[in-house]
C-alpha cells in the first residue's frame, strides 16, 4: 500500500457534518497524517485544511474542484487510505474508484439502491484485494459489545430472535432553513443545508428501510452473519406517510400555504421488516424517522435462556433473575464489559455517540497497520445495505418475501467470525 513506516496517510472525501467529526477524531491519533481533503464545498475544504494544520500536521492537499475531483485525490500517491463521508449516491462509485486506485476504504453507512450496486462493491473488492471497512459505529457501542460478550458466553442460550432499528426523529435533520444544521425551517433539496439538501429526497421518492445498518450491524455480529450464518429472506411493511407533511404544516416557518405542504412523501413513517436467517433466527428491523419520539435503536436479543432489551435496560436470565421479573442490566454490563472498552475507555472521551465513534476509526487504522482483515468487511456492508433495496421491493409488492443474494458466494459456510475477538481493535 506504500504507507510511511509508522503512519497511515489519510485522505478525507466529504467533509460535511460527519466527515468533520471523523476528521477531528482522527487528528487525535499519532499514527495517522491527513494528507488530502476533498469536498465540493470550498469552505468545508478550507475549514478541514485548517483543522489539520491546527493539529500540527503539514497543510494537506485540497481537492475542491467539483464532484469528480476526488478521482485526482485517488490518483495521487500521497494517500494510503480514504474515509468517505459523502451523500449516499456517491458511496459506491467512490468506494469502487478508491479500491481500484488501491487506496484502502473506510466507508460511511448507507442503504443500497439496487443489488447490482452491492455486487459491484464485492467484485471490486475481490478483484483488487484493497482493504475495505464499513464504518458501522453502533457495533462498538459499549452495551452492544457487552451483550456480544454475553451472547458468546452463552448467557442467553441459543439465540432465537433479535430486534433493532433506526428509531430517530429526523424531522429537524430532513428540514432546515438552508443556513443551519438542524431545523429552523421546512426547506429541503437545493434550498436546504447539509443532510436536508440530499437525504430528504430519499424520503420523497423511496419507501423502504432507508438506513438499516445501525440497527442491523450490531445484531448481525451476534449471529455471525456471513461467517457461519446469513440472511436468507425478508418481508417488509410500511405504514402510511404522514409525519413529514404534518411537520411542514405545523412548523412556524411552514404552514398549510407553504409550497412544501403540497409535497407527497413516499416513505412510510414506520417501516417494519422481518429477516429470516439461515440458522433459523428472526430479526425485526424498524425504520422510524418521521414522527416525534425520543431516540432509541430498540435492541432486543432473545434466546432459549433469556432476553435483553436496551429500551428498559432490562435483562432476564432464567434461573438467575427473579422469576418473570426484569432485572436492571447495569451489573451485567459491568461484568461482561468488552476488553476493548476496558482498554481504550480513556481514549473514547469526547468521541461522538458516547465514545463508539473512536472504535470504528481505531479499528480501521489498526487493521491497516497490522495488514489484517477489517472487522466489518465488504460482505457485511452489502448484506446490511441490501436491506434497503430489498425492503423497497417487498413493500412495493404487498410485503412479498424477497431473497438476499449470497454475496459471499458460499464462503459464509466456512468463514470464521472475527469481530470483537481481538483486544487490539
Ligand atoms: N455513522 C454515523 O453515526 C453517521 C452520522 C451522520 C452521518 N453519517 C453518514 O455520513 C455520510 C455523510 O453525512 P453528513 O451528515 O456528513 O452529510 P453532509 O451533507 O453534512 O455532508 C456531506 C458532504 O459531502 C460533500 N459532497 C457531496 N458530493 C461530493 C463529491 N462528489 N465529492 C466530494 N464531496 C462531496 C458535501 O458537500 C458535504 O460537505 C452519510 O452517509 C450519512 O448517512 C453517519
Amino acid at each position: 500500500m506504500g504507507k510511511s513506516p509508522d503512519k497511515i496517510r489519510l485522505g478525507f472525501i466529504g467533509i460535511g457534518a460527519r466527515g468533520t467529526g471523523q476528521l477531528a477524531l482522527t487528528l487525535k491519533r499519532k499514527d495517522i497524517v491527513v494528507t488530502a481533503v476533498c469536498d465540493i464545498d470550498k469552505e468545508r475544504v478550507a475549514n478541514a485544511s485548517q483543522m489539520v494544520q491546527d493539529a500540527g500536521m503539514p497543510k494537506p492537499t485540497s481537492y475542491d474542484n467539483g464532484p469528480y475531483d476526488y478521482q485526482k485525490l485517488l490518483a495521487s500517491n500521497e494517500v494510503d487510505a480514504v474515509i468517505i463521508s459523502t451523500p449516499w449516491v456517491w458511496h459506491t462509485p467512490m468506494a469502487i474508484d478508491a479500491m481500484e486506485a488501491k487506496k484502502a476504504v473506510g466507508l460511511e453507512v448507507a442503504g443500497a439502491f439496487d443489488i447490482q450496486e452491492c455486487w459491484a462493491l464485492v467484485d471490486a473488492y475481490e478483484k483488487t484485494g484493497t482493504p475495505f471497512m464499513i464504518l458501522e459505529n453502533v457495533a462498538y457501542r459499549r452495551d452492544i459489545m457487552a451483550v456480544l460478550n454475553m451472547v458468546r458466553q452463552n448467557l442467553f442460550g441459543e439465540i432465537i430472535h433479535m430486534q433493532g432499528g433506526y428509531q430517530h426523529d429526523l424531522r429537524a435533520v430532513k428540514f432546515n432553513n438552508g443556513k443551519q444544521l438542524y431545523g429552523g425551517g421546512v426547506e429541503f433539496g437545493e434550498k436546504a443545508y447539509s443532510e436536508a439538501s440530499w437525504r430528504t429526497n430519499h424520503s420523497l421518492n423511496r419507501n423502504g428501510d432507508l438506513y438499516p445498518t445501525h440497527g442491523l450491524g450490531p445484531v448481525a455480529n451476534y449471529i455471525d452473519n456471513n461467517r457461519g450464518n446469513r440472511f436468507v429472506y425478508l418481508t417488509s411493511t410500511a405504514s402510511k406517510a404522514k409525519g413529514l407533511n404534518e411537520y411542514i404544516v405545523e412548523h412556524p416557518k411552514g404552514g398549510k400555504d407553504h409550497p412544501n405542504a403540497e409535497v407527497d412523501f413516499l416513505l412510510g413513517d414506520v417501516v417494519t421488516t422481518v429477516i429470516k436467517c439461515a440458522k433459523g433466527e428472526t430479526i425485526v428491523l424498524t425504520h422510524d424517522t418521521n414522527l416525534p419520539r425520543p431516540y432509541s435503536l430498540g435492541f432486543r436479543v432473545q434466546g432459549t435462556d433469556g432476553i435483553w432489551m436496551d429500551l428498559n435496560d432490562g435483562i432476564y436470565i432464567e434461573g438467575k433473575s427473579p422469576p418473570h421479573e426484569w432485572e436492571k442490566d447495569a451489573e451485567y454490563m459491568k461484568k461482561y464489559d468488552h476488553p476493548l472498552w476496558k482498554k481504550y475507555e480513556s481514549d473514547t472521551e469526547g468521541a461522538g455517540h458516547g465514545g463508539m465513534d473512536f472504535f470504528v476509526i481505531h479499528a480501521f487504522v489498526e487493521a491497516l497497520k497490522a495488514n489484517e482483515p477489517m472487522p466489518m468487511d465488504v460482505y457485511d456492508c452489502v448484506s446490511w445495505a441490501a436491506v434497503t433495496c430489498l425492503t423497497e421491493q417487498s413493500i412495493a409488492n404487498g410485503s412479498e418475501p424477497v431473497h438476499f443474494p449470497d454475496f459471499t458466494r458460499g464462503k459464509w459456510m466456512t468463514r470464521k467470525p472475527i469481530f470483537g475477538f481481538d483486544d487490539r481493535y
